[in-house]
């Protein structure tokens, strides 16, 4: 890969520098409609957006086969909601569709802001693909640095950006190394020589190092042992504070513990709300 602007050292030294400062800033105060009702004794505002999904389809260009037929719902900001059905139902397309890499046929995929008692504030506003971040099945197969600094900044400015330009990419990583708990391991060392575990950590630090306001996840546990498997369990209720989270999984009990929401996808790409059965 090629030369990046910042060497871990210099990185490292930007430490002190607050993410508030020069991330961006989180889209409102932790304000759960869901979760406690401070704002009925301070006058604190509760606005919240939804991440909404309407009558979507997908027919692949060229085909007559419809892969996703009027899928509808909706996932509140920083709540985790769960995908699951059978193999080659419709998924992971619906998941491409919500990441913007390809165009429903029809339907709309927008974000929506409320007041807390549920009335819609402003326009809905098209889901920028930028605000999303996917994390695909087995991300590891597609590591393509020698190191892991190489493989987290990958795709950012080669030139040398100013001042301020670096300190924001060298809070964006620390924030992100720090929330998947990669601090231990060594920015030079070979992504490839980690354990599954750390793997799986590497690539969510990767999405997260953009700052996404949702982040979408094909089959997180996949393939990892048991370990690992609690460990990135014990990731996602963390990244559940910061974050609206998408799953797609088999992993239904694993899991359990974190869904606000769950969807089955039914063979023909119909998604109905359902409990999740366990
Ligand atoms: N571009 C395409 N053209 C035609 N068919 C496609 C295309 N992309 C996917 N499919 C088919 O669409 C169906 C749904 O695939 P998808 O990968 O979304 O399923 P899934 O529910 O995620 O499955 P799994 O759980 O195995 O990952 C499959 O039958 C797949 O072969």
């Amino acid at each position: 890969m090629g030369s990046v602007p910042l060497s871990s050292s210099s990185l490292l030294n930007f430490r002190s520098y607050s993410s508030s400062i020069f991330g961006r800033p989180s889209s409102t105060f932790s304000c759960p409609h869901r979760r406690f009702r401070q704002a009925q004794t301070l006058s604190v505002s509760c606005d919240y957006s939804s991440f909404e999904i309407r009558d979507v389809s997908y027919r692949p260009p060229g085909t007559k086969i419809d892969l996703l037929s009027q899928v509808s719902f909706s996932i509140p900001e920083k709540s985790f909601g769960l995908i699951f059905g059978r193999s080659g139902s419709g998924k992971t397309t619906l998941l491409q569709l919500i990441a913007g890499l390809s165009q429903p046929t029809t339907g709309s995929i927008y974000v929506q802001r409320y007041s807390d008692d549920g009335e819609k504030i402003k326009s809905p506003e098209p889901l920028q693909p930028e605000r999303v971040g996917i994390v695909f099945q087995f991300p590891e197969r597609y590591f393509v640095a020698d190191t892991v600094l190489d493989e987290v900044t990958f795709g950012w400015p080669r030139q040398k950006g100013g001042l301020q330009l670096r300190e924001l990419l060298a809070s964006r990583l620390q924030k992100a190394i720090t929330s998947v708990g990669l601090t231990g391991i060594s920015l030079d060392k070979d992504p490839h020589s980690l354990s599954g575990g750390y793997k799986r950590r590497l690539a969510l630090a990767i999405q997260l190092v953009q700052t996404p306001d949702l982040l979408i996840l094909d089959e997180p546990l996949a393939g990892l042992d048991w370990k690992a498997r609690a460990d990135v369990v014990k990731l996602l209720k963390h990244l559940k504070k910061e974050l609206t989270l998408l799953v797609v999984s088999h992993d239904l009990k694993e899991l359990a513990s974190l869904v606000d929401q769950s969807w089955r996808m039914e063979m023909g790409g119909a998604l109905k709300r359902e409990p999740l059965p366990i």
